[in-house]
């Protein structure tokens, strides 16, 4: 059976990080001064909002001025030509059988649409990526034979649809050795030119669940992921192997704060579910920050479908480009900053690049290195669910000495998402548990196919 292995040849990449500022809108050109200074191609600085700040605060060091340094920055008049010629060496990777992900962050109504679908006279990368990697198949020389295929999918209020499907039901995630998370059912459409993945797109995009919000006419209500698969066949001397290259990018839903965006009802459910999959993205982004600076850190994956999906992108295999989207307005400072904090955060971020070969071989090394992995989340877990039991047992002795209801306010809130907490984690377990068993189960099959005498020996 053939499958895809990892050779010796892997190498560590760093998450590549770009900010990309928005123009003023006409709405907020009225009634917003512009506070991104884009020092150079590489350094930004957002300006303190408040501008009755005098010299005094300015030398005492009072100003709430900030810079930052990423692998690129692109000022407001910058167009999404201009984004993608520093990440089409890395999107085309995919042709050589490498996986790349390539997201937009920010909040809502910073520009991440607009990067990544863009419109007619700017298209944005999806379009531009996919037209560029048909150009590179056109121009290949070699012998080789391709086949492209494209998905597209959504995850509203933590449920998977399908943009291809006219009624998508919901979709479930599922663990595979071979191809890491997968996402049962999805459709998956082999595509002979860019103009159909664009057609595809725009299909995909009208059922995509967009809201008009105080914040955005046209604010993406749910997180996307475009995917296109370019399979190579390459014929050698010794028989033929397959390149499967994988290409995910990612349009997320913007965080909001309730209090700006004047949402009640399905609207305001929405937003939170939206910031709590963004949250758990940030706390992934965060751990795995620190597991590069210190050592190894817990990264809470299956906090949300949209961090599960992205685990590739975060850290498994794959050249990652995250684009962090701002808009220049100083109404927007504390948004700006929190999405620069994030990105910056992202820098240090490394995944392990390997060239996905597939080989007439059978699965038990891909077996095995996912049982270990699964067994090392496993221990986490179990660790992590100590601590909070602990935590638990010994809150109200400590705080006994304390008699003010506030803090019997503190408290219930805090054993509430202790609690919580506990019963995501057990979940998580179970979860790991029951994949590691029918992992065992498969191993064993394959262990025991592998001893059986090939017909013919
Ligand atoms: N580079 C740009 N040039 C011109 N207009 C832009 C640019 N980037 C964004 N805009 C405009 O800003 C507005 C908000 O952009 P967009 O819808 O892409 O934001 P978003 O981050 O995807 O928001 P949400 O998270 O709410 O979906 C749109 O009107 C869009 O046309």
């Amino acid at each position: 059976m053939p499958s895809i292995r990892a050779p010796a040849s892997r190498q560590t990449a760093t998450l590549q990080v770009a900010v990309k500022c928005r123009p003023l809108t006409d709405n907020e050109r009225r009634r917003s001064r512009h506070i991104i200074q884009v020092i150079d191609d590489k350094n930004v600085a957002v300006l303190d909002p408040d501008i009755s700040k005098g010299y005094l605060d300015l030398i005492q060091n009072r100003t709430k001025e900030k810079r930052y340094s990423f692998d690129h920055v692109y000022a407001p008049g910058c167009s999404n030509t201009d984004v993608y010629k520093n990440i089409s060496p890395t999107v085309l990777g995919v042709v050589q059988g490498l996986n790349v992900t390539v997201f937009a962050y920010g909040s809502t109504g910073s520009g991440k649409t607009y990067t990544m679908v863009g419109s007619r006279n700017d298209p944005g990368l999806m379009v531009l990526s996919f037209r560029t990697i048909f150009d590179q198949i056109k121009k290949d020389d070699s012998s080789d034979t391709f086949e492209v295929s494209c998905s597209y999918l959504e995850v509203y209020n933590e449920v998977i649809y399908d943009l291809l499907e006219k009624s998508s039901g919901h979709l479930e995630l599922r663990e595979d050795p071979e191809h890491g998370i997968i996402v049962a059912g999805l459709r998956r459409i082999k595509v002979h030119s860019a103009d159909k993945i664009l057609e595809l797109l725009n299909i995909g995009n009208s059922r995509r669940k967009t809201e008009s919000t105080e914040a955005n006419a046209t604010s993406s209500r749910s997180h996307a992921v475009l995917e296109i698969t370019v399979r190579r066949k390459q014929k050698g001397k010794y028989g033929s192997q397959v390149l499967r290259g994988k290409l995910a990018l990612v349009d997320l839903a913007g965080s909001e704060r309730a209090t700006e965006t004047n949402n009640f009802g399905q609207k305001l459910r929405d937003g939170a579910n939206i910031n709590r999959s963004l949250l758990a993205l940030a706390n992934c982004i965060n751990a795995l920050g620190k597991q590069n600076k210190k050592g190894l850190a817990y990264v809470p994956y299956r906090n949300s479908k949209l961090t599960r999906i992205l685990k590739d992108g975060l850290s498994g295999n794959s050249r990652t480009v995250m684009i962090a989207t701002i808009s220049p307005a100083d109404d927007q400072y504390h948004h700006t900053t929190n999405t620069l904090k994030y990105a910056d955060r992202a820098k240090e971020i490394k995944t392990h690049v390997h060239k996905n070969i597939g080989t007439i071989d059978n699965h038990v090394e891909d077996y095995q290195r996912m049982i270990e992995n699964l067994q090392g989340e496993v221990s986490q877990l179990k660790k992590e669910l100590a601590d909070k039991e602990h935590q638990l047992s010994v809150k109200p002795t400590e705080k006994a000495a304390d008699n003010e209801l506030s803090w019997l306010n503190v408290l219930s809130q805090e054993t509430g998402e202790n609690v919580q907490e506990r019963i995501n984690l057990q979940k998580a377990l179970f979860e790991l548990e029951e994949t590691n068993k029918r992992n065992r189960m498969e191993l064993q099959h394959l262990d025991s196919a592998i001893a059986r005498p090939q017909v013919g020996e």
